[in-house]
């Protein structure tokens, strides 16, 4: 795949979810992919998507110097990360769409802006109220 990519439509976790499901179906794996089994495979992923980010020092963002080949491996193991975490949810019954809004409501309320009026000029980054007091 050439970089950088044009943009392309929005995809959803629903549909996401549901691609999955018949992927597994279709194969005979459904029984396999019960909830601890998937929350295996997605550890195994984390680990392998770390391994590409082993060793290698700090890495820039938007990967400068990497190859079209690395950030396509990258691609494709966030993408195995996303997917099983995407199955885990969704045959355990949950919304994870929903789950993550929620919780970035949560967080919201956890760490509320503080607007420092003095020192906008100076400062203009909003404060996290936790980080200060810590
Ligand atoms: N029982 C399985 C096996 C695989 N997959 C799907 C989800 C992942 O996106 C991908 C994982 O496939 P592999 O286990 O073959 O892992 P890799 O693609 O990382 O291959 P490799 O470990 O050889 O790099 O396939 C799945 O849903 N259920």
């Amino acid at each position: 795949m050439e970089y950088p990519r044009r943009a392309t439509r929005d995809v959803s976790l629903h549909e996401l979810s549901k691609r999955l499901a018949e992927f597994s179906q279709v194969r005979g794996w459904d029984e396999y992919h019960s909830p601890r089994n998937l929350l295996l495979a997605l550890v195994g992923e984390v680990g392998e998507l770390s391994e590409i980010f082993q060793w290698k020092g700090e890495v820039g963002k938007g990967l400068p110097n990497w190859s079209s080949a690395d950030k396509e491996h990258l691609e494709e193991e966030l993408s195995d990360v996303l997917l099983y975490l995407v199955r885990l949810a969704d045959v355990c019954g949950l919304d994870l769409g929903q789950a993550a809004l929620a919780k970035i409501i949560k967080n919201a309320q956890k760490y509320p802006l503080v607007t420092n009026h003095n020192d906008h000029h100076h400062n203009p980054e909003p404060k996290l109220e936790k980080l200060n007091s810590e």
